[in-house]
């Protein structure tokens, strides 16, 4: 059978697939940076223009036609850096440099164990698919290779970025002293403070993996899809890292909301592994 009802071929469903994946990559692409609210305003004047084509508005559909030749012109200039960095997203090999990538993660887990010891407040969001460029220009942009002794000094007391969080993209140190959005504190978490809700915020509203080291306990900990996981040692850590980062490099499945209390050990942990 070809077609269904003989109106849908197979051809008509692959096209439909295909149209659908492509605008969910471009979705990811600007998930995250500032380009979302112009999507939504090309969107909503793709719909003016559609609307005054259909409706035979003969002046308002040629003057937004033109208008939209500009603009698009007028877009790529101002959106270049957007734009540069997802089509090199595109391009970039499925393959990642490993080795500079594990050394990196080594370097976070054997950071935050540091830090942790010695009970330094510590907050690191590690990007996976949807670009973080948004929170990093609430920081300080930095350039830098991820090691053990540059995140301590960053985090450490009295350094100028310690306040904030710090975003890693592969074996990077991208930005530092940066604000997170934060979790409303009228839900499961309430009794976390600032630092833990930011963790949760961003991973709330990104696919990053958030890593915090609490100043209070020592304790270290992910936050992940707008969940907040128990207090790991160094070995889960490690090993929660490697498989959220590399065994599934999009890893844009998130665990489930809490039904319960989120720091009940097992719970987001078990999400966490579900993810391997
Ligand atoms: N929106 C935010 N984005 C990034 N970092 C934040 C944000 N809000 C607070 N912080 C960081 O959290 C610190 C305050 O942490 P606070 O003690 O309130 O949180 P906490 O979750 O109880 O953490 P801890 O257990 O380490 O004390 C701030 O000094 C700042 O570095």
């Amino acid at each position: 059978m070809s077609t269904v009802f003989g109106l849908v071929s197979p051809r008509d469903v692959l096209d439909i697939l295909l149209v659908t994946f492509l605008v969910y990559q471009g979705y990811l692409l600007v998930a995250g940076t500032r380009a979302v609210n112009v999507v939504r305003g090309i969107v909503v004047f793709a719909g003016v223009w559609v609307a005054a084509l259909l409706l035979n508005l003969t002046t308002l559909s040629e003057l937004l036609g033109r208008a939209g030749t500009v603009g698009l012109f007028a877009l790529v200039v101002l959106f270049q850096p957007e734009l540069r960095a997802a089509l090199e997203r595109v391009g970039r090999p499925r393959g990642r440099d490993l080795s500079a990538g594990v050394a990196a993660l080594q370097a976070v887990v054997r950071s935050m164990e540091r830090l942790a010891e010695r009970r330094i407040g510590a907050l690191i969001a590690i990007e996976r698919r949807t670009p973080l460029g948004e929170y990093a220009e609430t920081g300080v942009t930095l350039d830098a290779v991820v090691s053990v002794p540059f995140l301590e000094a960053l985090f450490a007391r009295n350094a100028p970025l310690h306040d904030g969080g710090v975003i890693i993209h592969g074996s990077r140190v991208v930005a530092a002293g940066c604000l997170f959005p934060l979790q409303s504190s009228d839900g499961t978490y309430r009794r976390y403070g600032t630092r833990h809700r930011a963790a949760i915020g961003l991973s709330e509203v990104t696919d990053a993996v958030v890593l915090v080291v609490s100043e209070e306990r020592g304790s270290m900990r992910i936050a992940l899809g707008g969940r907040l996981g128990p207090d790991l040692n160094g070995a889960e850590l490690r090993e929660q890292l490697r498989t959220l980062i590399y065994d599934r490099g999009s890893g844009l499945d998130t665990p489930e909301r809490p039904a319960s209390d989120p720091a009940a050990p097992g719970t987001p942990a078990d999400a966490l592994k579900e993810q391997a």
